[in-house]
């Protein structure tokens, strides 16, 4: 199991060609070791965008970026969830998480997939499985590289919301007993109250925080009305 390190986020300047005021100016965001946040803000803000630089996938832009106190790409490499599960369709479940991770032996992908409740379609391609199995794997495969940062980028838009609190149940499970720190893009109000020890709201341009929120109470002892309390107090219906 890999312990989660700091995440160190100071952004000087980041903008893509053809925009005339920069997505981020002067932006500055820490997460502690094991911490999970959740980013929330409007559509086209750059959260998906931020989330691409900590991974190092999006490079251009000026400032620096730690993970454990070194840059994106001397960093071990993260678990990164993306909207939708992007599975090797010629590769079984378990083949998906050799992919990532060829070190990785057989009998570590097969726990990994029936952590996700997948035990018995482990040699099972893509295409013989629901779409919520295949957010499973998804979430197993991230976990594969034994990450100490875990990056999931709307992993339950466009599913029905069922799957979305069973999905939201595990990564509950996986945070608690993978230990990574974790930064979560989300939409939805409820699911960063569900997930995060702390809500970070982006908005504007160049994007600012604009509101910050932590929460305490434990994960497992959220329950319904708690959510919808903390959810008024995410989306500023009630004080913050
Ligand atoms: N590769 C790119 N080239 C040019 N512009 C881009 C690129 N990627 C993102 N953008 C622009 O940067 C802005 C931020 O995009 P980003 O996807 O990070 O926002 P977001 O907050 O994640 O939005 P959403 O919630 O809709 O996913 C948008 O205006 C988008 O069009």
């Amino acid at each position: 199991m890999a312990s989660g390190v700091p995440v160190s986020i100071r952004v000087a300047e980041k903008r893509f060609a053809g925009q005339a005021e920069p997505l981020f100016a002067d932006l500055a965001l820490d997460l502690a070791a094991s911490e999970v946040v959740a980013l929330i803000g409007p559509s086209g803000v750059g959260k998906s965008t931020l989330l691409r630089m900590v991974a190092g996938i999006e490079r251009a832009f000026s400032g620096r970026i730690e993970i454990g106190g070194q840059s994106p790409d001397a960093a071990a490499v993260p678990g990164f969830v993306f909207q939708d599960p992007r599975l090797l369709p010629w590769q079984s479940a378990v083949g998906n998480l050799t992919a990532v991770n060829p070190s990785l032996d057989l009998g570590e992908a097969r726990a990994l997939l029936a952590e996700m409740g997948l035990k018995g379609y482990e040699d099972a391609l893509p295409g013989e499985l629901s779409g919520g199995m295949q957010r499973r794997v998804a979430l197993a495969r991230a976990l594969a590289v034994k990450p100490q940062v875990l990056l999931l980028d709307e992993p339950f838009v466009s599913i029905d919301r069922k799957l979305a609190r069973e999905l939201m149940a595990l990564v509950t499970r996986v945070i608690a007993s993978h230990g990574a720190t974790v930064l979560i893009v989300t939409h939805e109000p409820e699911d960063a109250a569900r997930l995060a020890d702390r809500v970070v709201r982006l908005e504007g341009r160049p994007a600012t925080i604009t509101a910050e929120h932590r929460i305490s109470t434990p994960r497992e002892e959220r329950d319904v009305a708690f959510l919808r309390a903390e959810t008024d107090r995410i989306t500023g219906e009630a004080e913050i």
